[in-house]
């Protein structure tokens, strides 16, 4: 078993199978097993259609897994769940409203009373670097201020747990690298639970605790690394050989994808 009471996510083989429109039986994900505990950052990386999105889809309650268990917070997901803060690939901003406008939407949404969370949007806004800037309209941001606003809004409620779907693939080179180091200090900061979707190896090796590694269809989950680097870090730690030991071992591990390799789970300490 892979989890125990300090797990914020808890999958235990799962499967997804689409019906296509030809009527066939499309396996998405195949036996995934992987449990998140609390205050840990997570990475799942793998390549196009191998699955993470189904995955992620499952996790927010918008699908329903074909087979296996799934716990949140030690409770079987019943439907789409609003406590949970997710971030897609775009910001999805509202460009009619404010920024602070666009921040409150969840507390909006969810019934709750502006008020009392206008300090915690404010304090939020300041972490990431957009004190100054909550009357201003998302014509008025760069792409990179935009998603730091999608991501104070995820945090809002004060979710115990982040769902992030390439929150960076968006940006550009150096504002994603730039976005990686702020989102390393809001998860410091606020001690949020975070499983992080990407295609950047790089970007999963400086921001996890764990990446998971998935193979391509029907998606499963190949390799799970432990990443020891020490934290805070820095861009920098990014020349070292200790983080190329990391990318190296990942990028093996994806370009052996397809040749038969089976699920297992090893620590990179002990590789
Ligand atoms: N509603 C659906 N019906 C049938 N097949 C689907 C459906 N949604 C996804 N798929 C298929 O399931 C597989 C996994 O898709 P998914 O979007 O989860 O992958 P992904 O890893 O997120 O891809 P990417 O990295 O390109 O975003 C793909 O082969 C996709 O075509």
């Amino acid at each position: 078993m892979l989890s125990n009471d300090t797990s914020d996510i808890v999958l235990n083989n799962v499967n997804k199978i689409y019906k296509t429109r030809e009527g066939k039986d499309l396996h998405a994900i195949k036996d995934v097993s992987l449990s998140v505990e609390k205050g840990e950052f997570v990475s799942i990386l793998g390549p196009s259609g191998c699955g993470k999105s189904t995955l992620l889809n499952i996790l927010c309650g918008l699908l329903d897994p074909s087979d296996g268990e799934v716990l949140i917070g030690g409770e079987p997901i019943k439907g789409p769940r609003k406590d949970l803060g997710v971030v897609f690939q775009q910001p999805l901003l509202l460009p009619w409203l404010k920024v602070i406008d666009n921040v409150l939407i969840p507390v909006d949404v969810q019934d709750r009373k502006r008020s009392e969370y206008m300090g915690r949007a404010m304090h939020l806004l300041e972490i990431v670097g957009l004190k100054g800037f909550e009357k201003k309209y998302p014509s008025e941001l760069s792409g990179g201020m935009q998603q730091r606003v999608g991501i104070v809004r995820s945090l809002v409620h004060d979710p115990s747990l982040l769902l992030m779907d390439e929150p960076f693939s968006a940006l550009d080179a150096m504002t994603r690298e730039s976005m990686s180091v702020e989102l390393q200090r809001i998860w410091k900061e606020t001690g949020k639970t975070i499983l992080f979707i990407t295609h950047s190896i790089s970007e999963a090796v400086f921001l996890s605790d764990r990446v998971a590694v998935m193979s391509s269809r029907p998606g499963r989950i190949a390799r799970i690394i432990n990443v020891g680097l020490p934290r805070p870090r820095s861009i920098e730690i990014m020349n070292t050989d200790q983080f190329g030991v990391y990318t190296k071992q990942i990028r093996r591990e994806i370009e052996g994808d397809g040749q038969g390799i089976s699920p297992k789970l090893i620590s990179a300490q002990q590789a």
